[in-house]
């Protein structure tokens, strides 16, 4: 039985991923094998020991402590994409309210008072004020061209709008999905001074914490609208502040209210609200969960952030050894020694690295005993060894 603690409320959709003849989940768990997680922060939580790998239901892992669980051979997954169109649809929104003063224009309707001729004279004196432009022309750049960012640049091409596009890691894959009209930009710099709306959709790392800031809205086209659908601390709130104040930002539209950003006006924050759609929340929860089950039951990894990609079909009545070790020479040549020394042939073997970390799937004739898997643990540089039965 496998024991998965869930951290936040994931999708019973995802959840049922996980059969309960041989899946235990519960928000309170003993010794968990897995934990299912949304944006809880886990970086002041204790890590139990008996923890085998982390999923994230989402995009971003900024709220999980990555790098010490590659250390202790844990591997992290989330669900790259799958909440990709619930963000594109909430930027687009922002950006039509942000375009059309919607949030004030709604505001005034709020306050009209009188009987219904009383009322009309005020809609129509007061409707000037709220005045918009339309999208087509305008400029729109996207800082990260991954899942959201590909999917926002092409319907903003298709709204009319010219864009332009950031991105030193661009995947082929999104490459390929890129619509050939988003013009390419050279830096950030040369992007923010293009751009009348600058949309970033990427990760919360060292080098995008505080990527937009006081120099580079100096470098904005005035009257322009910054899109923060990422994580609130890529952006500068006290320097969107004073941009708005000195009328050269028109909008700030993002997804992370903070005080310094409350009660203004030319703020337009929603509460973390980019993936919560039911169909982001299912296909979040779903795609994670097969992954875990996958790590669990078979020890293939898919779509982890700090380990790299490793799927090897398991075959009836072979026996599989997962090793996470450090990614240094001979340690497959020390693993398949101890297997020969103990007189077992290996069926099938896969051995991948991403970074420091690399991670051997060995697949082997008949069963394996404790001595040879007491060997394997203790060559230097292992980190993590599991025994996955023949069925
Ligand atoms: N508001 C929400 O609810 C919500 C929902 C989903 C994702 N997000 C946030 O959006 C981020 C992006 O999501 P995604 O699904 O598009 O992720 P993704 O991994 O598909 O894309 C991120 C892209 O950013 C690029 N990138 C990294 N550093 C960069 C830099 N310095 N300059 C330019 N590009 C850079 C990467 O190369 C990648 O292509 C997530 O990490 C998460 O923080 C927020
Ligand atoms: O789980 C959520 O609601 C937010 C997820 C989002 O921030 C992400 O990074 O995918």
């Amino acid at each position: 039985m496998f024991k998965i603690q869930t951290l936040n409320n994931i999708s019973p959709l995802g959840l049922e991923r996980l059969p309960r003849g041989s899946y235990e989940v519960a928000s309170e768990i003993g010794s968990p094998d897995a934990v299912l997680v949304r944006s809880a922060d886990m970086h002041k939580l204790e890590i139990p020991a008996s923890v085998k790998a982390i999923g994230r239901a989402g995009a971003g892992t900024n709220n999980i402590p990555v790098a010490a669980m590659s250390q202790r051979g844990v591997p992290v997954f989330n669900a790259p994409g799958a909440n990709a169109n619930a963000v594109k649809e909430l930027v687009l929104a922002g950006l039509l309210m942000a375009a059309r003063n919607i949030p004030q224009a709604l505001d005034f309707v709020k306050k009209l008072d009188g009987d219904d001729h009383a009322l009309h004279k005020q809609v129509e004196d007061g409707k000037k004020k709220f005045v918009g432009f339309e999208l087509p022309g305008r400029t729109l750049g996207v800082i990260g061209l991954g899942a959201i960012g590909v999917k926002l640049a092409n319907t903003a091409v298709e709204l009319g709008m010219e864009v332009f596009g950031y991105d030193p890691a661009m995947t082929v894959q999104n490459a390929w999905k890129l619509d050939s009209r988003v013009k390419q930009a050279l830096s950030v710099d040369d992007l923010v001074a293009k751009s009348q709306f600058i949309s970033v959709h990427v990760p919360l790392l060292e080098a995008t914490r505080g990527l937009i800031n006081a120099e580079r809205l100096k470098l904005m086209k005035k009257q322009g609208v910054i899109l923060n659908f990422a994580r609130a601390e890529i952006v500068d709130d006290r320097a969107v502040v004073e941009a708005l104040a000195a009328g050269t930002l028109h909008a700030y539209v993002c997804d992370f209210p903070s005080n310094a950003l409350k009660g203004n006006p030319r703020v337009l924050a929603t509460p973390h609200l980019g993936a919560s759609t039911g169909e982001a929340e299912d296909n979040c929860a779903v795609m994670v969960a097969e992954q875990i089950r996958e790590f669990l039951e078979v020890g293939n990894v898919r779509n982890s952030v700090n380990f790299p990609e490793a799927v090897m079909p398991l075959l009836p009545g072979k026996t599989r050894l997962t090793v996470v070790n450090a990614n240094v020479p001979n340690m497959v040549g020390q693993i398949t020694t101890a297997l020969a020394k103990h007189n077992l042939n290996i069926a099938d073997l896969l051995n991948k690295s991403r970074g420091d970390i690399a991670y051997t799937l060995v697949d082997i004739d008949s069963a394996v005993g404790e001595a040879v898997v007491a060997e394997i643990a203790a060559i230097q540089g292992v980190l993590k060894l599991r025994v996955i039965a023949a069925r």
